[in-house]
């Protein structure tokens, strides 16, 4: 039966946007269905202003630790300006023209699934047909049950990220890369920030001893963090707004931001009415090629659950567009980076020690101070800090996972991410030479330290 595109991708984030761009390159009739902005959470609400806002108070830090040099002043209109331009002004005009130029057909209007055999999608009271349906949705702050949260102003990403003032106080739920990102971000603008981690660490997720350093330099920032902390009930009182935790404590805020996850956007896609469910978290799940369904339903970025970040939206991307267009790829997540952005940067890749015991890997780990090791830690700021820490599989003589603390480290950690993807033998490793003096000279004293 003719349908009338080969493609429908719903959702204009990165990871649609990707999709769309390869496939109309590949000679595709596309349609790109998007019910906000083209661009989606994170040119808008997400990693593009975060990093903005992050930048300047990283550089402020980073020269007041230079030697010789005075602080800088901060200058908030000026960047709010810039992060506004950063952000297009919420206005995603030469978004649409340039897909359009492109070849695509561009539908400004939330889609809903109607038909199946083929697909067909009803969007802006039309409906569609097409061979391939791409599910490219990404999610949502999720609201953490705490009594009262409707009653009082909550900021979730959107807020914060969009903020026109800075606050005196803020209390940020959830201490992973939002909390860690946003709350390093307001409280070197000048809030008082508290951070209530549900987690018996910050960045839970990752290597214990990288939530250790982090705890210890937000303290440095002047920021409160409790972990192992919930927030139970929110209140306003007057012009406070109060939150209880589970240990009976108050704290008085003027806004409280969420960061303690996300959920996926599929409630109102209608998936229902073609017989498919998203699992118990909300999520579609794939399989290594990004498919629903054996015809012609794919997903991708956020909506998958998978490892919610830009790059792997825009990897899974390539996956679909390339499998759609005749050259089967399948999706490999072994050495995805994970870099939160705040001043040193946090970088990881591969598997933690729990993760790599649990897998059954005999490892061997190292962990190296840079600056009792190196000497670029000392030409770069007076007062160094830093850490590089290893994993290493025995048997294999190979990296499978990296953490790191440290200046720039959210580039540096690459030469890992290649190292564990391309399983490089760790002889090989020894044997490198890295420019004097700088960060990547750590991988060679580390890997010696791995007790192989
Ligand atoms: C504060 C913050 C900072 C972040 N910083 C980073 C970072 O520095 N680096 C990084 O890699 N990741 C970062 N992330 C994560 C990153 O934003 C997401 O992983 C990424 O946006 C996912 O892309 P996506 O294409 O899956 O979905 P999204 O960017 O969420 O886009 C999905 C689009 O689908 C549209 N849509 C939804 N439902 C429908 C429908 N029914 N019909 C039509 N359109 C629909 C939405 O309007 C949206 O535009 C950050 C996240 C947050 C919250
Ligand atoms: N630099 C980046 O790449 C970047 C930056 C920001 C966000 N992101 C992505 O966005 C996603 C969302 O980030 P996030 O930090 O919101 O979520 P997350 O899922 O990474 O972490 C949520 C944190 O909140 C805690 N938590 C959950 N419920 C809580 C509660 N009720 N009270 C207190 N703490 C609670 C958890 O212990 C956890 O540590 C992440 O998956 C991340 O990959 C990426």
């Amino acid at each position: 039966m003719p349908t009338d595109f080969d493609v429908i991708v719903i959702g204009a984030g990165p990871g649609g946007e990707v999709a769309v761009s390869r496939l109309v390159a590949g000679g595709l009739r596309v349609a790109l269905v998007e019910r906000e902005l083209i661009g989606g959470e994170c040119a808008y609400w997400a990693c593009i202003p975060s990093k903005t806002l992050l930048r300047p108070p990283e550089a402020r830090a980073e020269a007041a630790g230079a030697a010789g040099l005075s602080t800088p002043e901060q200058d908030w209109p000026a960047l709010r300006d810039y992060r506004d331009y950063m952000i297009r002004h919420l206005d995603d005009a030469a978004q649409i023209d340039g897909y359009r130029e492109q070849g695509a057909t561009v539908i400004k209007a939330a889609a809903r699934l109607t038909g199946r055999g083929p697909w067909r999608i009803e969007a802006d009271g039309r409906q569609i047909t097409t061979e391939h349906l791409v599910i490219a949705t990404g999610s949502e702050a999720l609201r953490p049950p705490i009594d009262g949260l409707d009653q009082v102003e909550v900021w979730t990403n959107r807020e914060a990220t969009t903020l026109r003032e800075i606050p005196r106080r803020a209390v940020m739920i959830g201490g992973s890369a939002v909390g860690v990102e946003l709350g390093q971000f307001l409280a070197r603008m000048g809030s008082q920030v508290t951070i209530v981690q549900r987690g018996q660490r910050l960045l839970d997720r990752e290597e214990h001893r990288l939530g250790e350093l982090v705890a210890d330099r937000l303290g440095k920032d002047g920021i409160d963090v409790r972990v192992g902390r919930q927030a139970t009930a929110v209140r306003q009182e007057g012009d406070d707004t109060v939150v209880e935790l589970d240990d009976s404590s108050r704290v008085h805020t003027d806004v409280m931001v969420l960061g303690a996850g996300r959920r996926p956007r599929t409630g109102d896609l209608g998936l229902d009415a073609v017989g498919i469910r998203a699992n118990d978290r909300g999520a579609l799940d794939v399989d290594m090629h990004c498919r629903v369904t054996d015809d012609g339903l794919w997903a991708l970025g956020d909506v998958t659950g998978i490892a919610l970040f830009t790059h792997v939206a825009q990897y899974q991307a390539r996956v679909v567009a390339d499998t759609i267009l005749g050259t089967p790829r399948r999706a490999d997540y072994t050495a995805i980076p994970r870099v939160v952005f705040a001043q040193p940067e946090i970088a990881a890749v591969g598997l933690t020690g729990e993760q790599a015991r649990e897998q059954g890997i005999n490892l061997a780990t190292s962990e190296l101070d840079l600056a009792a090791s190196l000497a670029r830690p000392w030409t770069y700021e007076t007062e160094p800090t830093g850490h590089l820490g290893l994993l290493a599989d025995r048997e294999r003589r190979i990296l499978v996972g990296a953490w790191a603390i440290a200046p720039q480290a959210g580039e540096w950690i690459h030469q890992a991410a290649l190292a564990i993807r391309a399983q490089i033998p760790i002889d090989t490793l020894l044997d490198q030479v890295a420019q004097f003096p700088t960060y990547s000279e750590a991988y060679l004293k580390a890997t010696e330290r791995l007790d192989l």
